[in-house]
């Protein structure tokens, strides 16, 4: 099979963007035999720059200097230059971008000026931040193929919403033709491994520690906890895969910081379990109301049984009934598959000749 090269620009070295880097050595083979396609990449950012290299950047000597806690620019030398993202995305000769900086839902940046400038050039993008799509869903689903215009650049974020989870894909793509009346789901890993640690004796900060050295808690851990992730996730179906134009205020929101153990005995009595639903309902008028909340779910819930690192969804709709999707995840590496999966999903379309 022709091998094709696809050149990338990588925003975001942490638990994400290292992970990412870190995964690909073990896909190189399948990604040729399989796809022929190889990843090169000419840029990649952290907050100490961006380093360039027009020719390919080594994948290794980037992990290994953010595993010694390096900043990448110390990369620099030879052949290897440094610039800053915004310019990096905005000039250099590159087909994608994969940004994965922290969330800021305030401002959506920085991801939220990277999108912008290369879909504006006509860049493809697979993001795993959320910030810019809470911020401007719309603005960005306009200048991608989310328009419906198929020659627009491809924008892509099934990894924004819980990682592995299929939530995006079986939403807009599998239950395609279908009214949806309800979505329910569990979104928000941080908060999931906390009430089932909680649940079995750990404290609040004990088990919020975890989630942070497992590598799943935002960078500000209260966005996990004050529910505000499990709302970007459910914003971000709500515009996609609803089809309702959404903002976060358009969310009754509730997190998990005035749980105690005790509630969630409670709740687990008889089988059922407590877990920081997000949901959407669809009401007669057709609008979805939509909610982030800790809720006691009975036995029979089919998001009752979800433990550690654990996440789900069910679309209820009229045509294909009841639809779910569950995944276990290994810390990150789920969302780095994730963005993998969107590489590939939108490879075909995309590939120079
Ligand atoms: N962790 C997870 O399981 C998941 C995370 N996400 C999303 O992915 C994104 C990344 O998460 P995660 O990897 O955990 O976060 P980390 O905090 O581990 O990594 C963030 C990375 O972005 C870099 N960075 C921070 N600010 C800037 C800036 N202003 N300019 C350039 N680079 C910057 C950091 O640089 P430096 O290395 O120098 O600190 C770091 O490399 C977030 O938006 C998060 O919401 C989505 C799904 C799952
Ligand atoms: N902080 C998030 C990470 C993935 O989006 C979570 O805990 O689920």
């Amino acid at each position: 099979m022709q091998t094709r090269t696809l050149r990338c620009i990588l925003t975001g070295l942490g638990n994400i963007g290292r992970t990412f880097l870190e995964m690909l050595p073990s896909r190189t083979t399948l990604l040729r035999e399989r796809y022929g396609l190889t990843l090169q990449f000419v840029a990649v950012a952290d907050t100490s720059g961006c380093l360039v290299g027009e020719q390919g950047l080594d994948p290794a000597a980037i992990v290994e200097a953010k595993r010694r806690r390096q900043g990448v620019t110390t990369l620099a030398g030879g052949n290897l230059h440094v610039t800053d993202m915004l310019t990096a995305v905005r000039q250099l000769p590159a087909d994608l971008l994969l940004e994965a900086t922290p969330t800021d839902i305030q401002t959506g940046q920085p991801g939220l000026d990277l999108v912008r400038a290369a879909l504006q050039r006509g860049m493809h993008v697979v993001m795993a931040s959320k910030g810019a799509l809470v911020v401007a869903f719309d603005e960005l689903a306009r200048h991608s193929d989310w328009s419906g215009n198929r020659h627009a650049p491809r924008l892509r974020f099934s990894g924004a919403v819980a990682g592995a989870l299929p939530s995006v894909n079986v939403g807009w793509r599998d239950l395609a033709g279908g009214e949806i009346t309800t979505l329910e789901a569990v979104l928000n890993g941080t908060t999931q491994v906390m009430l089932t640690m909680m649940g079995e004796g750990k404290t609040y900060a004990e088990a919020l520690a975890e989630a942070q050295r497992i590598g799943i808690a935002e960078p500000d851990p209260t966005l996990d906890v004050e529910g505000w992730d499990a709302a970007n996730k459910l914003l971000i179906l709500a515009n996609a895969v609803l089809r309702q134009p959404t903002r976060l205020s358009g969310i009754a929101v509730e997190g998990i910081t005035h749980i105690t153990p005790d509630d969630i005995r409670q709740a687990r009595h008889n089988g059922g379990n407590l877990i920081l639903l997000a949901r959407a309902e669809r009401g007669a008028d057709g609008r979805y109301a939509l909610s982030v909340r800790p809720t006691a779910v009975p036995a029979h819930h089919p998001l009752a049984r979800l433990g550690m690192q654990e996440a789900g969804i069910v679309y209820h709709s009229d045509i294909f009934g009841r639809t779910a999707a569950f995944s276990m995840e290994d810390g990150p590496l789920g969302t780095a598959a994730a963005m993998l999966r969107d590489i590939l999903s939108i490879a075909p379309d995309i590939l120079p000749e």
